[in-house]
């Protein structure tokens, strides 16, 4: 057993991109005595290249960019006392996230380049809004300090947003930022997809990962249909929120009688039934007529030579993120932005951990540090610089600052 360990911990195993790297991050933050071995971050020599900058390690260039742009992540705002995730492994501050919002609307206020739009990346409110009534009055307070932003606001949707309103409430509210603004184009119909170019050869497009989804779709949906049989296919659990596995047979159950109790056998069995936790009600998943207008507005971008971030709450690259936050159909996600020559990243929110990858072919995946699990003393917001050749992610708090050289193919 040991020996096992001792094989999973070794340091190709913890590599990003690894089948056990989510398995290594859940023994390391549990155990403190692999935190001794391994120090307070095991995955920084192997994110090295990604976290040098031209200039100095941690500033942006001296060149001015061509433009900014404000990232943040699951706020999830209630008005309630702390608590904690579901696992009971982090904590989370419903009350405080919307002062750390309000902190990084002053800081994007403050910055010497005014960034021309910021990303808020989904799950703005949080669901524990509904059984207090609360989700209105919530919504008015995170978009009154939202109102404090120097730049327009484009909202991504997630699931909390889902757990508040209905669809139809969410298309007609402030957080539709496809129906605001000039050269925003959305796709006509219930998606809430667009994209727009906020400067000359960029272009950024904000997708709907809970298109196929059993929350926020009308029970009498062809939508909501397709995403029950997807469930019924990969999850027999009673609570279709716990992800799938065979916990019968699974010997590591003698040593937990529920994995739901205990993260570090719920990691375990993140390794022993890999990806298919994904497949869980707080996920979701983009349709086939989402996937083709994503290939035609990527099609186009090509032709103009243009450079593509691709945003949507869930993540869709396995090694950007833990297995049980990925969207359900995110290989397919993955073979369209393959398939063109304009995609530089993909980012996201959602695993309020964070993570990030750069792919094969040069493509960065990366996933937000959610605002609700960062403590008071804390921060989690990013400013990204960009330029010709690169962003910068400049990271405050728990957001880690990092280079993103676009692809070679990209800069030639
Ligand atoms: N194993 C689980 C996990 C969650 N639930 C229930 O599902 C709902 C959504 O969970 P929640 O943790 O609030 O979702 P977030 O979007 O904040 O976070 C997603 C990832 O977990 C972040 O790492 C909620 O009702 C949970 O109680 C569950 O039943 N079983």
């Amino acid at each position: 057993m040991l020996l096992g360990a001792g094989r999973l911990l070794c340091s190709d195993r913890r590599r990003p991109g690894s089948a056990h790297e989510a398995f290594f991050r859940e023994v390391w933050r549990e155990l403190p005595a692999v935190r001794r071995v391994f120090g307070n971050s095991p995955w920084r020599g192997h994110r090295r290249s990604a976290r040098r900058t031209p200039g100095s390690a941690m500033e942006p260039c001296a060149e001015p960019p061509l433009f900014t742009f404000g990232v943040i992540a699951d706020v999830q705002y209630a008005d309630i006392d702390d608590g904690a995730n579901y696992t009971r492994t982090r904590a989370r501050y419903y009350r405080n996230s919307v002062r750390l919002l309000r902190r990084a609307c002053r800081a994007w206020s403050e910055e010497d380049v005014r960034p021309r739009f910021v990303l808020q990346l989904g799950d703005v409110i949080d669901g524990h809004n509904v059984k207090h009534g609360a989700s209105e009055r919530a919504l008015e307070t995170v978009l009154r300090e939202l109102d404090g932003c120097p730049a327009e606001v484009h909202h991504v949707w997630g699931n909390h947003e889902f757990y508040n309103f209905s669809r139809d409430a969410l298309l007609a509210s402030a957080l539709n930022s496809a129906r605001l603004g000039d050269g925003r184009l959305a796709r006509p119909g219930d998606m809430y997809v667009y994209h727009f170019s906020p400067a000359p050869c960029f272009r950024l497009v904000v997708l709907d990962a809970y298109d196929v989804s059993i929350i926020g779709r009308d029970e009498t949906s062809e939508k909501y249909e397709e995403a029950a049989s997807i469930m019924k296919e990969h999850n027999s659990n009673p609570d279709l929120n716990h992800p799938p596995g065979n916990h019968d047979n699974c010997p590591l159950m003698s040593f937990s009688q529920c994995r739901h109790n205990c993260s570090f056998f719920f990691s375990v069995h993140t390794v022993t039934h890999g990806l298919e936790q994904r497949f869980v009600k707080f996920n979701g998943g983009f349709s086939q007529d989402q996937l083709q207008w994503l290939d035609e507005v990527l099609s186009l971008a090509d032709t103009n030579q243009e450079k593509v971030i691709v945003v949507s709450h869930l993540p869709v690259h396995p090694s950007s993120t833990d297995p049980i936050c990925l969207a359900w159909n995110h290989s397919t996600v993955l073979s369209i932005l393959h398939s063109h020559s304009c995609v530089v990243c993909f980012i996201a929110g959602h695993d309020h951990d964070g993570g990030y990858h750069q792919d094969e072919l040069g493509l960065h995946y990366l996933t937000l540090e959610g605002v609700i699990e960062t403590p008071p003393h804390s921060d989690a917001y990013g400013t990204v610089y960009v330029y010709k050749d690169h962003m910068f992610l400049k990271g405050r708090g728990r957001i880690e600052d990092r280079v993103l050289r676009y692809p070679d193919h990209v800069n030639g």
